[in-house]
């Protein structure tokens, strides 16, 4: 029998809940009985209302923060603190503004014991990649939101991330430079195809990166729905929009998340 369907989980959250204590003294439960796969190589994205819980998820696949039930696992063992395996990017990048362009690119390489020479080469690489060859010099205050988010993702992908995690990574950009960006994330991961969760609040931008999209509920967030996106790659996000199977996806996904984004509005003006 051939293997080739049996992929391994590559993140898995099982029944997970999590507890915070508010400023208040008062209990909140961010995640209750979660469950979610990510199989390796897989791209998932999860949308939900605002603050119902995604960048929670995110902190419990890091080994930021711990279950208070359930368990989360990685490559198939439990979390075990920060992991070497596990890369980020979230909506403000991580530049060192002191650092050049190069410099803030070699950081990760070096920390892991490459020499300066392999740290350089591989950064040069990399920055040649996402098209910044001419600006190994910049500091970060000398670039364009776009440029610092293509640092940010040479940064990342030079450690070869196994699992990558990515919390509203283009929220900031404008929306041509967030298009660009979302052909050059594609681009990168179909090389190497790292296991990504992709936290967003943009269903169109879920749709057009992910292999399957996950719909959670109001806060305490739990799994509402998972959706196969089933749309062939290489995608071109700039022009798969105004495909109509997008279209119905988008449309079929949005009536799900609205009865969500709903229930949390009434909550919040409930609570004011
Ligand atoms: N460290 C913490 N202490 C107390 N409460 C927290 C903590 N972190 C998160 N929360 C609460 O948990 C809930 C979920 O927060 P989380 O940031 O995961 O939501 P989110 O879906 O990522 O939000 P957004 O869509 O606005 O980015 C919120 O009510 C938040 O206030």
């Amino acid at each position: 029998m051939s293997d080739i369907n049996i992929r391994k989980p590559a993140i898995e959250l099982l029944n997970v809940s999590r507890r915070f204590v508010s400023p208040t003294g008062k209990s909140l439960t961010a995640l209750r009985d979660f469950t979610m796969f990510v199989e390796e190589g897989e791209f998932v994205a999860v949308v939900g209302p605002t603050g119902c819980g995604k960048s929670t998820t995110l902190n419990l696949v890091t080994g930021l923060a711990r279950p208070s039930a359930g368990e989360v696992r990685l490559m198939g063992g439990p979390v075990d603190g920060i992991d070497p395996r596990v890369g980020f990017v979230f909506q403000t990048d991580a530049l060192f503004p002191w650092r050049n362009v190069i410099d803030n690119v070699m950081a990760g390489p070096l920390f892991r014991g490459k020499s300066r020479k392999e740290a350089e080469d591989s950064a040069k690489r990399w920055l040649q990649r996402v098209g910044l060859s001419k600006f190994l010099h910049h500091y970060p205050h000398q670039l364009s939101g776009g440029m610092r988010k293509r640092v940010s993702l040479a940064q990342t992908f030079i450690n070869e991330p196994e699992i990558l995690l990515m919390d509203e990574p283009f929220s900031a950009l404008d929306v041509q430079t967030r298009t660009v960006m979302h052909e050059e994330l594609l681009r990168l991961w179909a090389e190497r195809k790292a296991s990504v969760v992709f936290v967003t609040h943009d269903l169109e931008e879920a749709v057009a990166l992910a292999d399957k999209v996950y719909v959670l509920t109001a806060g305490p967030a739990t799994v509402k729905s998972v959706y196969t996106i089933d749309l062939p790659r290489p995608r071109v996000v700039s022009e798969i929009r105004y495909e109509p199977r997008f279209i119905d996806y988008c449309k079929t996904i949005w009536e799900d998340l609205r009865q969500e984004v709903e229930a949390s509005y009434r909550r919040s003006s409930e609570a004011a």
